[in-house]
């Protein structure tokens, strides 16, 4: 059966969302406040870069997928689901003002009507946020009771790059729900999805995803701690985590040593995480670990230069990734961030490229230089750092004879297999 779909937030999760669900059948209106995102959603044309997502838009924009600024459509729809930011406070805890101020919104947008419909956070949320924030605000703003609303939690785990066939194919759907009819109609709108359904309280559904991105985080800083033992010890860290990973009780996912983890989650959630713990009187000495691993891991990229260049003022240095990683244009706490940041301090000249995020790193750093091709940056370069898992680096060889000879390359992400090119660690 398909359903009327309201989106609340059309970045990424409510784009992704929003363009799977309406192309599973369903009729969507994603509300969104900013202009530029809806005028290009609507035409058909997605706001950030996606695989997949622009053929899913093309063929349901302004048939099954709308967008707009107004609320009016939540009164008509049966679900509304909540995707917007929840951006770290600088203590690291969650910023909650977008959340609260969706679900004013969508409970002024409630009010004089009886159609039973469901509320649901698809946010990144501390526990207790749809219980205590959400719930109160739409029932307080709409004048309704417990009968006609319904609310859910429903996690997302799609990660960027790959977000339209993990929405499609899910390892589970995490369903929290302040009762059984709201359940049933979230069962029913991914009752095309073929993956396990996990029914819980609506603040377990919340912290199942604190869990699962810091576990993630943590293998990552787990390999990293690994690999700069292994460097030391001249051991070649892939051999070792692929031998322990192959044990299914580790798994052989996420143990990529390297440059650490960046993007707009693994950061902000284990902070957000350490914040919710310590609020509540508990110190969580591994989460620490995680973040302080992640956060000194760049820095090795340095201290390796530094270690086969020697002084690097006026040194053209060469950075080969910008995006947090592969197939996305998306910079946000992407580790080449610090290391551009400290080879500026050190008066370095430095040129970069990425394939799909220069526009946005240009944004923050306007007056490093920017390369047109991959040839471009490496000549004449002192040194270059590979920084992010790009494919087509891969397969780099012969261009890195345009650089000063012997080439130092060194490497953040374990993607090029040359002799000549040195691991952070390995
Ligand atoms: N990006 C990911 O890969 C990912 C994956 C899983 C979960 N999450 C979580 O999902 C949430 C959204 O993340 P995102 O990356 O999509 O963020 P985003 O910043 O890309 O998108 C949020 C959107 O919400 C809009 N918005 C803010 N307030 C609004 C309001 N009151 N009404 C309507 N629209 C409003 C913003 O303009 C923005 O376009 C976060 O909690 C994040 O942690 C993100
Ligand atoms: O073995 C690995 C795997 C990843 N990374 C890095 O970790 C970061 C995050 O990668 P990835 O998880 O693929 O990207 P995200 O899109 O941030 O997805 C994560 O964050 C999302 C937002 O919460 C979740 O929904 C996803 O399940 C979760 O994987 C990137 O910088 C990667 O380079 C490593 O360093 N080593």
């Amino acid at each position: 059966m398909s359903l009327h779909i309201s989106i609340i937030g059309g970045g990424y999760v409510g784009l992704v969302t929003g363009a799977c669900f309406a192309q599973l059948g369903n009729k969507v209106t994603i509300i969104e406040i900013d202009q530029r995102k809806i005028d290009s959603i609507n035409k058909g044309i997605p706001p950030i870069y996606e695989e997949g997502l622009e053929e899913i838009l093309k063929k349901n924009s302004g048939t099954r997928l709308f967008a707009t600024n107004s609320y009016a459509s939540v009164a008509e729809s049966d679900v509304s689901i909540i995707c917007v930011g929840t951006p770290p406070n600088p203590d690291g805890s969650s910023n909650l003002e977008y959340i609260r101020s969706a679900a004013t919104s969508i409970g002024e947008a409630l009010k004089d009507n009886t159609r039973y419909h469901v509320i649901t956070v698809k946010s990144t949320v501390p526990p207790g946020t749809t219980e205590k924030i959400v719930l109160p605000e739409v029932r307080r703003n709409s004048g309704r009771d417990s009968d006609t609303l319904g609310f859910c939690m429903n996690p997302e785990f799609l990660r960027e790059g790959r977000a339209i066939e993990d929405f499609l194919h899910p390892d589970r759907i995490v369903i929290g729900s302040s009762d059984e009819q709201a359940e049933e109609v979230l069962k029913n709108l991914y009752s095309t999805l073929n993956a396990p359904i996990i029914s819980t309280s609506l603040t377990a559904a919340e912290m199942i995803k604190y869990t699962a991105n810091s576990f993630l985080a943590t293998k990552i800083s787990f390999s990293n701690e690994i690999g700069n033992i292994c460097k030391k010890l001249g051991i070649d860290v892939y051999d070792v985590m692929k031998g322990a990973g192959l044990d299914h009780r580790i798994g052989s996912h996420f143990l990529n040593a390297g440059a650490g983890f960046g993007g707009s989650c693994f950061p902000k959630d284990v902070s957000a995480l350490i914040s919710l713990a310590e609020s509540v009187g508990e110190r969580p000495q591994l989460l620490h670990a995680v973040i302080e691993i992640n956060e000194k891991q760049p820095h090795k990229m340095l201290e390796l230069v530094r270690k086969r260049i020697g002084d690097l003022k006026g040194k053209r240095i060469a950075v080969l990734g910008l995006a947090f990683k592969d197939n996305t244009d998306d910079i946000r706490d992407s580790r080449s961030i610090p290391v551009i940041e400290e080879l500026i301090k050190e008066g370095a000249d430095v040129i970069a490229y990425d394939p799909m995020a220069m526009i946005n790193m240009k944004r923050l750093f306007p007056s490093i230089t920017y390369a047109k091709s991959i040839k471009d940056v490496l000549k004449d370069a002192d040194g270059c750092l590979i920084m992010t898992e790009w494919p087509e680096f891969s397969h780099l060889s012969e261009e890195f004879s345009l650089m000063k000879q012997p080439p130092v390359i060194l490497e953040g992400r374990r993607i090029i297999k040359r002799p000549e090119v040195e691991g952070i660690c390995w």
